[in-house]
């Protein structure tokens, strides 16, 4: 069973078309990298997976079941774009992580022993435990996500969706949060990973999807690099429209 099945899926923003008849298998144990323009449908794909976007076509299925439950039971673990938090929402680099235990403590239950111990697990993991009581709103872009990768695996998730983690990001910590998805992977989870660092790609992922709206290229790293590959998606304006072959 692959850990995500994107099938046929078309998602539509009142008359914009943003993922057009996406298919897209992921399987356990690999990392994935999404490439695409600004406005290809990366975040639209991400929050498809993670069920916060109906598809008006198509289906979803992670490890088997609807992405919805998936998302609620913890099974997959969700890191949007910068843009997308409230960074001046006062919580610590340990409530946050904290979050990721929710799903198992109930709105009332107060975390436990065990709680604790995988927050405090998941902080040393990505090098937090030091800043672990600094407001998230305090840290430098690559310390918050790895914040946000530390809620991930305290949730013991095992799907990891990451929206341009590297983006804001130092080299120090993109090679850090580079390091800390392979070693999920090699644990057994599935990554999907966007980013517009192409020459990272194959240090970081070992297949890669490029997108424009549909999926143009599902293929190892270097496949997906080739120049009439990357003209495709990034080139003149490759002008895809609804119904045309891609
Ligand atoms: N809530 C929304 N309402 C209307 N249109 C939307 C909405 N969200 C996204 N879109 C549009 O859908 C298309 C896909 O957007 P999406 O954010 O998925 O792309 P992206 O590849 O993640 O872009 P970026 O690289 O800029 O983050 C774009 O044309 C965008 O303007």
């Amino acid at each position: 069973m692959n850990a995500v099945e994107v099938d046929g899926v078309t998602v539509r923003y009142g008359d914009v078309l943003a993922l057009d008849r996406v298919s897209l298998a992921l399987g356990a144990g690999r990392v994935c990298g999404l490439v695409g323009v600004n406005g290809s449908g990366k975040s639209t794909l991400f929050k498809t997976i993670t069920g916060l976007v109906r598809p008006e076509r198509g289906a979803v299925r992670v490890r088997g079941g609807p992405p919805a439950l998936a998302r609620r039971g913890g099974t997959v673990a969700y890191v949007p774009q910068s843009e997308a938090v409230d960074w001046a929402f006062p919580v610590s680099v340990r409530e946050v992580v904290m979050t990721g235990r929710h799903g198992g403590l109930g709105l009332t239950r107060r975390p436990r022993r065990v709680d604790h111990e995988a927050v405090d697990r998941a902080l040393d993991r990505v090098g937090l435990t030091d800043l672990a009581d600094r407001r998230i709103g305090g840290l430098s872009g690559g310390q918050r996500k790895r914040a946000f990768v530390a809620r991930g695996i305290a949730q013991q998730a095992r799907v990891l969706l990451l929206d341009e983690p590297f983006a804001g990001v130092d080299k120090r910590s993109e090679g850090t949060i580079t390091r800390l998805l392979r070693e999920l992977a090699a644990d057994g989870a599935a990554v999907l990973v966007s980013t517009h660092d192409l020459r990272s790609l194959p240090d970081l992922a070992d297949e890669a999807v490029l997108l424009m709206r549909r999926v143009l290229v599902h293929g190892s790293p270097q496949e997906v690099l080739r120049p009439d590959n990357l003209a495709r998606a990034f080139g003149l304006d490759v002008g895809l429209r609804e119904g045309e072959p891609a």
